[in-house]
């Protein structure tokens, strides 16, 4: 199957590979490192390796899992990324119960969330905290996947695309356009996901139409702040109920690279299948 045509220009600076279709599975608080180590292994084998070849697959395990599915990517060169779900936005010190950048780059994570709505919503994180840990994670070389969304109210009102370009803007506050589009490893852009939050959890997801028209206005957003080259080498996923059957959908949206992916995740098959498919361009 063709893969679809990208609305924006390719770049090729990072690594050789242009807004690579990313499939990140965010865990949440789910599995103990030995049930991680069991879906690290389940998907190994599901996912073929044609896959890769096309597509970056990605898990984000809780932290208490991270060193385990490190020691089995590691170990058995599995072509599995990994990252984390959150950091602190200090590099020590007296923080009782928060994790560093630095700790979680010497477990070799490649990704890290943030600004994800359930840390806005429960940890009354707000775009400040967001823009910080951003930086806390590209000073020690992980990209962030920088999240963003609107709630129900704000859908309903019409002013989706307005509220989710300002939280945004105000999420990479500080960032320079070279932070942007090369400061993590090996010059990798920062990623950025939309995740409407009536969308999370819900089995209700977005419509091609809906999610295209937010990510397109994000990248715009960029193009704007940071210049179309710079807008152009960052990936931008959807997440919000991704299931297999609604993978193709959404990822034939110009402006959408991927899918960050939460419930279907925690299921190596359809997970597997997910990858499968955002691989095929189909
Ligand atoms: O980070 C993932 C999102 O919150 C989506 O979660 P979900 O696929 O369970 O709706």
């Amino acid at each position: 199957m063709a893969r679809k045509e990208r609305s924006a220009p390719r770049r090729g600076a990072f690594q050789g590979e242009d807004r690579r279709t990313l499939i990140a599975g965010n865990w949440k608080m789910n599995l103990t490192h030995l049930e991680a180590i069991g879906l690290v292994q389940k998907l190994a084998f599901s996912v073929p390796e044609a896959v890769l070849d096309t597509a970056e697959v990605v898990v984000l395990p809780p932290f208490t899992a991270l060193r385990s599915v490190q020691t089995l990517v590691t170990g058995d060169k599995l072509p599995v990324g990994y990252g984390a779900q959150d950091l602190s936005v200090h590099d020590s010190g007296a923080y009782t119960g928060e994790v560093s950048g630095g700790m979680l780059a010497a477990l070799a994570c490649q990704y890290v969330t943030v600004g994800h709505s359930e840390r806005r919503a429960m940890h009354h994180e707000d775009d400040a905290v967001v823009a910080a840990k951003a930086q806390a994670a590209l000073r020690h070389g992980i990209v962030p996947i920088v999240c963003v969304g609107e709630g129900l109210d704000v859908r309903r009102a019409g002013e989706h695309v307005a509220f989710c370009t300002s939280q945004l803007d105000a999420s990479l506050e500080g960032l320079t356009a070279e932070q942007i589009g090369g400061g993590g490893p090996d010059g990798a852009p920062i990623v950025i996901a939309y995740e409407p939050v009536w969308a999370i959890g819900t089995g209700e997801v977005a419509t091609p139409e809906d999610a295209q028209e937010v990510c397109g206005a994000l990248r715009a957003r960029l193009a704007e702040r940071f210049g179309p080259e710079t807008a152009a080498s960052v990936r931008i996923l959807y997440g919000g109920s991704v299931k297999a059957a609604s993978t193709a959908g959404i990822l034939a949206g110009p402006d959408i690279d991927g899918a960050l992916v939460g419930g279907a995740s925690l299921d190596a098959d359809e997970f597997a299948q997910i990858c499968r498919i955002a691989a095929d361009g189909s």
